[in-house]
């Protein structure tokens, strides 16, 4: 099922051993950009770009809103890389290679994994414009055995059965609390529960009333595969869902969502997230390893 060339770790090896060779600082904290989001890139010091196309085994992005550009650099004083633009399984990708930038950062000796999203409401009180604080996800595709971690198990990222109960860590789920609270975008924040499902599509009526009555209070297509990579291997997550729709849970009064519409509120919200981050960024403590290697 697996062939040599794929090989998962090889390949994660190889991609790390390229960018540790021709980055300055080896980053120890590793930020995605969801849909539109990726101007938070452009914010670090020092900045390094590579194209997505020039770094081996990198799959490409196909989205717009995804820029496909990996920024290494300095936020808040902190050794960063930033993924403008990630990668989704509607995109084609399987589920190794959507999760394989999370390995590499593991391999090049990121400790943090910061995961932002653009993410339609299911819950009543959300609006279009806040952001949710993911406290636990819902992993669609991962309960019907689409999920990163199936195949067989390299030790050297983690065991075999992880734990996924502390997932998004609560010390780093805590502190950008209060931080909204000290930016006064207390009103618009919220905690809650992320539904990852494989899209393109976005949801039925039906299917929107079935995952509320879930649990889940926001939908997206991506994130949980790169939280539970990234949990797999003992990094530390948190994750951010920018609120950029509500979803229809009836078939009167309200207007269907696009992509488009999406990154129109990604713009319109980006500062508001960034500021966040970078605030987050700031009170992070890891240490840069400069001795990592693969291990
Ligand atoms: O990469 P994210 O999860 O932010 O992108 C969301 C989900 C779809 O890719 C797209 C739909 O507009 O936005
Ligand atoms: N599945 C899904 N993904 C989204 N990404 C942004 N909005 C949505 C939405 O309403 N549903």
């Amino acid at each position: 099922m697996y062939s040599k060339k794929e090989s998962r770790y090889e390949n994660c090896e190889e991609t790390a051993r390229w960018l540790r060779d021709r980055v300055r600082t080896p980053p120890c904290i590793a930020i995605i950009c969801g849909s539109g989001l990726g101007l938070l890139a452009d914010t670090l010091c020092d900045p390094q770009v590579f194209s997505y196309s020039q770094i081996p085994n990198f799959p490409t992005s196909t989205v717009p809103g995804h820029a496909g550009e990996l920024v290494f650099g300095t936020l808040q004083g902190k050794s960063c890389v930033c993924m403008k633009g990630r990668f989704h399984v509607y995109e084609g990708y399987p589920l190794w290679k959507v999760t394989l930038p999370v390995r590499v950062f593991k391999l090049m000796g990121v400790q943090v994994l910061l995961v932002t999203n653009a993410a339609g409401s299911l819950c009543e009180t959300y609006r279009t414009g806040d952001l949710m604080i993911i406290r636990d996800h819902i992993n669609m595709p991962g309960l019907a055995s689409l999920n990163p971690l199936i195949g067989p198990n390299d030790d050297r990222f983690g065991p075999r059965f992880p734990s996924l109960w502390d997932t998004y860590d609560p010390n780093l789920r805590s502190t950008a609390l209060e931080i909204t609270h000290r930016l006064g975008h207390a009103k618009l924040t919220h905690e809650g529960v992320y539904c990852m499902v494989g899209g393109p599509n976005f949801e039925s009526v039906a299917e929107a009333k079935f995952l509320r009555l879930l649990g889940a209070d926001a939908v997206g297509m991506s994130t949980a595969p790169e939280a539970v990579v990234a949990k797999h291997c003992g990094m530390r997550v948190f994750g951010l869902s920018l609120i950029t729709n509500r979803v229809a849970q009836g078939y009167e009064g309200q207007e269907a969502v696009d992509h488009n519409s999406v990154l129109e509120v990604s713009k319109w919200r980006s500062q508001i997230l960034q500021d966040l981050v970078t605030e987050l960024v700031a009170t992070i403590c890891c240490q840069v390893d400069n001795d990592q290697q693969p291990y």
